[in-house]
């Protein structure tokens, strides 16, 4: 057994608010994960979690996925967790150093009775030769695609009013052609024939995305997208679905806003009902049941895993103006008036 201690490298940004230690155990067939947070006056352990799927082992044997984004964050869990279910498992993004990276590290959770595999392929799935690359080279390598998981993915935090065309398109192609390309290619090359079950990350983007509105329009297309794949490849088997994680925290997706990131996921925190961030793990799960035989009947849904976040409280705050247009004259306008005059202190 072995015992891997991780200072992390962002934990440097909260100098003077937290740090953050995760401490990450693999031993036998279940993995425990304690993350301590450390203020400047108190030690305290945010929580401790079994990882490792719930799931029976040697469920997915012998099956075949592709995971975009697999190398990081809600990616990599997704990744992890499949390989103890004794998938194979291909993942696919741009950057080859980091895939390699992941393969390298998470081919060690692979026990030697395990029929599964890790593959990395880059592909940027906002090109179109690329992607049919990768769907050929993972039939060539393993004759069968059994899920797909669009997860790779993400977008820039910007005021729309400042968005240019191409940062626009960059977000677009990224997360919602990018998905449709993987899902069109995988299903022309093999789920037609042989069906199969596809999972879309999106995001909580139920009451818009202000501040970041080009991913907000991406992921609500790729919820309508699901919606309609369901239908029209229904008579293949195959059965697509969406799962729409809430604010999950990672070192990855916190680096990608740069020094704005601990300041968006800290925003976050009292936005959600549970008062804390998700983590990757937590969605892995979802995406798991979805894929399995556990979920043979559902198809076009989407499973929202964000601890309520998307019925809770908004990070946007709009401050107080006196811009919209009146209300319309009439006897309730006038009665309003009265009543805050009443109300007014007496000079
Ligand atoms: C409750 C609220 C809390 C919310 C919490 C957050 C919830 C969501 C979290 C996540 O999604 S975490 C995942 C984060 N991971 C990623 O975003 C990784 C992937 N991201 C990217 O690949 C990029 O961000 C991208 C924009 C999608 C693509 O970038 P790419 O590198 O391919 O394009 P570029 O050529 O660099 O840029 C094109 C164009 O885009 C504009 N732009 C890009 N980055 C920025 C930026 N940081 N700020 C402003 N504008 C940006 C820009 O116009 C670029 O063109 P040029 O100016 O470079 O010519
Ligand atoms: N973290 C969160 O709070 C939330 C995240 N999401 C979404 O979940 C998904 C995973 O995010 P998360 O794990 O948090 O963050 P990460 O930044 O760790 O993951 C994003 C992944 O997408 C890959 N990717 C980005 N662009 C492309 C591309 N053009 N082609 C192929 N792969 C690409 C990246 O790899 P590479 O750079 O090597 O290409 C990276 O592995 C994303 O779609 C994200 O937007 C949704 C809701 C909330």
């Amino acid at each position: 057994m072995t015992a891997r201690y991780v200072l992390t490298g962002e934990g440097f940004y909260f100098v003077g608010r937290f740090l953050s230690v995760g401490g990450v155990h693999h031993g036998g067939s279940v993995s425990v994960r304690a993350f301590i947070l450390v203020s400047a006056t108190s030690v305290s352990v945010l929580f401790i979690m079994a990882a490792g799927s719930v799931f029976r082992a040697g469920l997915f044997n012998h099956r075949v996925a592709i995971v975009t984004g697999g190398a990081t964050g809600i990616g990599k869990a997704i990744t992890a967790e499949l390989l103890q279910l004794g998938c194979h498992v291909v993942i696919a993004s741009r950057k080859s150093e980091r895939l390699e990276a992941a393969a390298d590290e998470l081919s060690q959770l692979i026990s030697s009775s395990s029929s599964a595999s890790i593959t990395a392929l880059r592909c940027n799935i906002r090109q179109e030769d690329e992607v049919r690359n990768l769907v050929a080279s993972t039939l060539r390598l393993h004759g069968r695609i059994d899920y797909l998981v669009n997860n790779g993915g993400g977008q820039f935090s910007s005021p729309a009013a400042n968005m240019s065309v191409k940062g626009w398109n960059a977000v677009i192609d990224t997360n919602l052609t990018g998905t449709f390309l993987c899902c069109r290619e995988v299903y022309s090359a093999w789920m037609k024939d042989h069906g199969g079950a596809i999972v879309n990350i999106i995001a909580d983007m139920w009451r818009g995305f202000p501040g970041m509105a080009h991913t907000g329009a991406a992921r609500a297309a790729v919820e309508n997208l699901t919606k309609s794949l369901a239908i029209e490849w229904a008579s293949s088997g195959v059965r697509i679905n969406s799962v729409a994680p809430g604010t999950i925290f990672s070192k990855t997706a916190m680096e990608n806003y740069k020094e704005l990131g601990p300041v968006i996921f800290q925003m976050a925190v009292p936005c959600i009902p549970a008062k804390r961030l998700g983590f990757p793990e937590e969605i892995s799960p979802a995406v798991c049941f979805l894929l399995s035989p556990a979920a043979s009947f559902i198809s076009g849904a989407t499973l929202k895993v964000d601890a309520g976040q998307s019925l809770y409280d908004s990070v946007w705050d709009i401050p107080d103006h006196t811009a919209w247009p009146e209300p319309p004259e009439g006897e309730n306008v006038g009665a309003l008036r009265d009543m805050v005059k009443k109300l007014k202190p007496k000079l």
